[in-house]
């Protein structure tokens, strides 16, 4: 696999009183081919650095390179990119055939190849039908396709994603995130796709960036991410996650031995390259600890609220030491309640999933 594009040291300020640091020092690197997401809550610097890729902006200072070539000396129109923005700006009094072939009229490219490509591209998004409707006549969810085959005509390399699908409803956006999905894959062009939806990043995603106050927090796989957070902003921000303050008492290579607030030992992981000692943080996911009787836990505690969602149930615990833990369980048929609220019980959890957080 090559790669698409490297970021290196990339910083950007937007000048005023006091200037704004919107991209701190971004370093990374994404592969060709790859659905490649920028993850992190509103104003964390993902759009500045779609838009510095784009060529919208420029940098403060770093280097920005496309299949090895310097982006930062081509103008936004020379750079074989392409972006749908999150309002799709489609023209309402043109037609979906019209709205698609519109960037290639504006290249100066052949009448039949636009025409074939328009054609090529409506079958993609599955618009051909609706070929001659206006699209201020269609709905949101067929605007978005005809914006997607639209960045998609002129054949970009990239194609640059900027929070595409927050303006549809909910069910929409399911099926929008597989189609997105099942576009990247079938055109082999590589995204960036701007998000602040968990969710969304880690359903359609090969690899995450979970971004924070302008920097990149983490970079990794989305299973990588959920189970293996780094530090205690990616565990909070993506999915629940309890926290138990701990002491590492030793490392072996990526697993450390802490000690736990109730005294006893246990075994968590250590993520590459983490520097951490001393009192530290334990990240547990909800659905990876179980609920034992109290002589079985590692940790013990009074079960409070008891909260059924249907697929599964929430057992909120008040450990000894004063901590909040939560269980999550997955409901079957056969599954009845083992636990009365106020019970004394029993947490446990296996040794690779405890996870040591950096600060
Ligand atoms: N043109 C600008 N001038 C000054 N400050 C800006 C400008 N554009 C963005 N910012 C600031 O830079 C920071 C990063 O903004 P950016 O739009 O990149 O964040 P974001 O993560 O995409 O947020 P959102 O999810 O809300 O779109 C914010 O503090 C924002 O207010």
């Amino acid at each position: 696999m090559s790669t698409a594009i490297s970021v290196r040291n990339l910083r950007k300020v937007y000048p005023g009183q006091p200037p704004v640091v919107a991209l701190a020092d971004a370093s990374l690197e994404i592969q060709d081919n790859e659905f490649f997401t920028l993850l992190g809550p509103s104003g964390c610097g993902k759009t500045t650095l779609l838009r510095l890729i784009a060529g919208f902006e420029h940098p403060t200072s770093g280097a920005l390179d496309m299949f090895g070539e310097d982006l930062l000396d081509l103008p936004p129109y020379k750079r074989p990119v392409n972006t749908v923005f999150q309002s799709y700006a489609l023209f309402p009094h043109l037609t979906v055939a019209q709205n698609i072939g519109f960037g290639l009229e504006m290249l100066g490219r052949p009448k039949a190849e636009i025409k074939a490509t328009v054609e090529e591209m409506m079958e993609l998004v599955k618009m051909t039908e609706m070929a001659d409707r206006q699209t201020g006549q269609i709905s949101g969810g067929q605007q978005q396709r005809v914006a997607l085959a639209r960045a998609l005509a002129p054949k970009p390399k990239v194609l640059l994603l900027d929070e595409p699908l927050s303006a549809l409803d909910f069910k929409l956006r399911k099926e929008m995130q597989l189609e997105l999905k099942r576009l990247q894959t079938e055109t082999g062009i590589t995204f960036i796709f701007v998000t602040h939806d968990q969710e969304e990043a880690l359903t359609m995603s090969d690899r995450i960036a979970v971004m924070s106050a302008g920097s990149i927090r983490q970079i990794g796989r989305p299973r990588d991410i959920y189970d293996h957070p780094a530090e205690r902003f990616v565990a909070d921000f993506i999915g629940d996650t309890n926290f138990l303050p701990a002491e590492l008492v030793s490392t072996e290579e990526q697993t450390g031995t802490v000690r736990l607030a109730s005294g006893q030992m246990t075994t968590a992981r250590i993520h590459e390259g983490s520097d951490v000692s001393g009192q530290v943080t334990l990240a547990i996911r909800p659905e990876h600890a179980s609920l034992v009787r109290e002589a079985d836990g590692v940790l013990a505690g009074t079960l409070g609220n008891v909260v059924y969602f249907g697929t599964d149930t929430h057992y909120h615990v008040g450990l000894d030491d004063g901590t909040a833990f939560v269980i999550r369980t997955q409901n079957s048929p056969d599954t009845a309640a083992q636990f009365e609220s106020g019970a004394r019980v029993g947490v446990t959890f296996g040794a690779d999933v405890a996870q040591v957080l950096r600060d």
